[in-house]
């Protein structure tokens, strides 16, 4: 008979790597806390508390660059597999100078959760490289990524691993990577990969798909809330794919956008930002919303303690901590990125009654897409925006109902109940496929 969970279990030898990342904001310790939660409302028993807490697969590569100086660079790179019980591995690669292993571990066992509770027949995956892509050219960046696909050549496949964008990548770097593996396999193989451009295989509606399942991952909070989207202020944080267009479609909607930000820092009007000017002017600053005059400047960290209604933090982990959790004022937080919010944060928030639509819920739209455009590209039928974007709201809505049932029925917060649904349908599969024969 299986033995109960219990919590003191060490992590395999082979997964305990050395990282200066040990501090108490490591996303993958946020992740494993909340896990632990769940599993012990769950009761899960002991060795299917050990398998999930590990990686699947870990991959750490070298990719040599040569760099516009003609100077050799190398670059670390990482792929890793989380899960692959409920189907092959799927999650977004990212480029920026932080990557380190534990985040990318945080990040893939996000993407088995967020699959399992949207219904998407994916495991978990996620990759990054260790650059900054900001001071690189567009050939480096190239390079960097057929180097990258080349090395994970038979960690990826239609049937495997399937990646996707995510920060500091975009359409044209999927593109080389579904070129660059199709080189090598002697034929087109656009399942590849996902959030491709439309013209090469990609589907209609993912560029917006993150954004769109904030904006109705919102409208469900409100509406448990009472409060209607015309007289709500939304604050956004991290302008990038996420950020702008959920503050597009929320703006469609009839929310004040009263302040947004990036890098480069926020920017507030209480009468509502003009979002399409924003995004505009983003575009023709090379990404960066520095300069926009349409608002006053504020910092990041004022961005996220304004008196709104609604704080989406759309840029990056660790952002809401237990150093200025008591100041957020929202009534709803909706996180567009994954793990902007840390374990220790959770419970401020939670005692000051925010509602808090966790990561593996309320940014599931891109790879519920994705998971559409893979169907499209391996039909060789393609559908039309309005049958994506139909398709995408209802599974965000099922989504959102069934988490909050969870919620309602262990009396926890949307975070413990969205683990608790994920954990739950992952450990289901793993006994029906036998993993105690
Ligand atoms: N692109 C996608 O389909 C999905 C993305 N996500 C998550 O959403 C988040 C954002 O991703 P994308 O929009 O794709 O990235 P992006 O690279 O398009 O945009 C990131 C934005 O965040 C800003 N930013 C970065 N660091 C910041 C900081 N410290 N303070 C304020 N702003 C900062 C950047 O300036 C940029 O505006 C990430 O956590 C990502 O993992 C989650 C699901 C899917
Ligand atoms: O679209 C995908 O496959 C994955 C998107 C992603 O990386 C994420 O949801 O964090």
């Amino acid at each position: 008979m299986a033995t109960p969970f219990k919590r003191d279990v060490t992590t395999p030898a082979l997964y305990q790597e050395p990282t200066p990342h040990v501090d108490k904001d490591n996303p993958f310790q946020d992740m494993m806390e909340r896990f632990d939660y769940a599993a012990e409302l769950l009761e899960l028993d002991n060795g299917l508390y050990k398998y999930l807490r590990s990686s699947s697969r870990i991959h750490i590569t070298s990719v040599p660059v040569v760099m516009d100086s003609g100077d050799l660079e190398v670059f670390q790179g990482y792929r890793v597999i989380h899960n692959e019980v409920l189907g092959p591995s799927k999650g977004g690669i990212r480029f920026a100078p932080d990557v380190h292993l534990d985040e990318v571990k945080a990040l893939a066992a996000w993407m088995t959760w967020k699959c399992a509770i949207v219904g998407v027949p994916f495991g978990g995956a996620k990759g990054g490289i260790t650059c900054d892509p900001s001071t690189m050219s567009p050939g480096e960046i190239e390079r960097l990524t057929r180097r990258y696909t080349a090395n994970l050549l038979d960690v990826f496949g239609p049937d495997k691993d399937i990646p996707a964008p995510d920060m500091n990548t975009n359409e044209q770097v999927m593109a080389w990577l579904l070129d660059t593996y199709s080189m090598h396999v002697r034929r087109t193989e656009p399942a590849v990969v996902t959030g491709k451009p439309i013209s090469i295989g990609g589907s209609q509606g993912r560029r917006e798909a993150t954004g769109r399942g904030v904006m109705t991952s919102t409208l469900s909070a409100m509406e448990k809330l009472g409060l209607r989207p015309g007289q709500c202020t939304v604050a956004v944080q991290g302008f990038g794919n996420v950020g702008s267009i959920a503050a597009q479609l929320l703006r469609e909607q009839g929310c004040t956008i009263v302040a947004v930000s990036d890098v480069s820092g926020g920017y507030y009007n209480a009468n509502g930002i003009d979002i399409d000017a924003a995004i505009a002017y983003s575009e023709a600053h090379g990404r960066s919303l520095a300069g926009f005059d349409g608002a006053e400047t504020i910092t990041n960290e004022e961005l996220l303690a304004l008196d709104v209604d609604v704080l989406a933090p759309c840029a990056r982990e660790n952002q809401i901590t237990s150093k200025n959790a008591a100041d957020v004022q929202a009534k709803i937080i909706v996180e567009g990125a994954n793990g902007p919010t840390t374990a220790n944060a959770d419970e401020i928030l939670s005692d000051k009654g925010i509602l808090v639509v966790p990561d593996i819920l309320a940014n599931a739209g891109g790879v519920t897409v994705s998971y559409f455009e893979w169907v499209q590209d391996r039909q060789g039928y393609f559908w039309s925006l309005d049958r994506v974007n139909r398709r995408l709201d209802r599974m965000m809505r099922s989504g959102f109902d069934a988490v909050y049932a969870e919620t309602t029925k262990y009396d926890v917060p949307m975070r413990i109940g969205a683990y608790v649904m994920a954990i739950e349908k992952v450990a289901n599969a793993l006994r029906l496929r036998g993993i105690y024969a």
